[in-house]
């Protein structure tokens, strides 16, 4: 099955992660999106604790911005902090305030242990490696979400609560954000390790980098699953 065209280096990570990408983009949460039937519960608590979860993801970005070794590489991650910072914490804070839950408990969430492990992953990731290193961390949940979107775009039942969720991923925008970052990291690794990806010696530990991120992707659907 391929996916969405993000570039070369995204079809090979998704391809070498395996089974696993399945059990991310077609996880019984997503189903639950898709055909209306997840409890608002769990959405709810899913939302709750990514909120929590875009701060240390802000904070990757970041990170990609002292990584970066070209102005090419700086200016969308920079943007990226400011997307996430303005634009998407806005969205959580506003979905969470028609159910009544204000920014004051969103602020007080306590983070779930499967939350701690995935964002402390990808900044470990960024911290003792390169650019690349990060971006392999960081491409599951930024692409992951434009592959689902794009699916659920398509694939949705019509009327669920969950179509402005899907509306966010499945859109042009975001799809278009999707291409911009694949050919970011296409880029990157070209500088760092050439065109023959698979070839280089440094590849084995990218390609477990995005794979360790999306089965910590599942650990986190599994989370909201479960709810409190
Ligand atoms: C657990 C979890 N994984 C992925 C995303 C999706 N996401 C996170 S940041 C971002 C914008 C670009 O970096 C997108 C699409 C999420 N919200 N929560």
């Amino acid at each position: 099955m391929s996916g969405p065209d993000y570039g070369r280096t995204f079809a090979l990570w998704r391809a070498g992660a395996g089974e696993v990408w399945g059990h991310y983009t077609r996880h019984a949460f997503v189903e639950g999106l898709r055909d209306g039937s997840l409890p608002r519960a769990a959405f709810l608590h899913y939302l709750r604790q990514d909120y929590v979860f875009l701060i240390h993801f802000a904070r990757a970005w970041a990170l990609a911005v002292a990584r970066a070794e070209t102005l090419a590489e700086m200016r969308p991650a920079a943007a990226t902090v400011a997307a996430l910072v303005d634009a998407e914490m806005s969205l959580h804070l506003e979905l969470c305030a028609r159910e009544g839950i204000d920014a004051a408990a969103l602020e007080a969430t306590e983070e779930a242990p499967e939350n701690l492990a995935y964002t402390r992953y990808v900044l470990e990731a960024g911290y003792s490696g390169d650019f690349l290193d990060l971006m392999a961390a960081l491409a599951p949940c930024v692409l992951g979400y434009g592959e689902i979107g794009a699916r659920l775009g398509a694939e949705a039942a019509p009327g669920t609560g969950y179509a402005e969720w899907i509306g966010t991923y499945g859109g042009e925008d975001y799809q278009a954000v999707c291409r911009d970052v694949g050919a970011l990291i296409d880029a990157a690794a070209e500088r760092r390790i050439g065109s023959d990806f698979a070839g280089a010696a440094r590849w084995p530990r990218l390609a477990g980098h995005f794979r360790t991120a999306t089965r910590l992707e599942v650990g986190f659907w599994d989370m909201g699953l479960r709810g409190r």
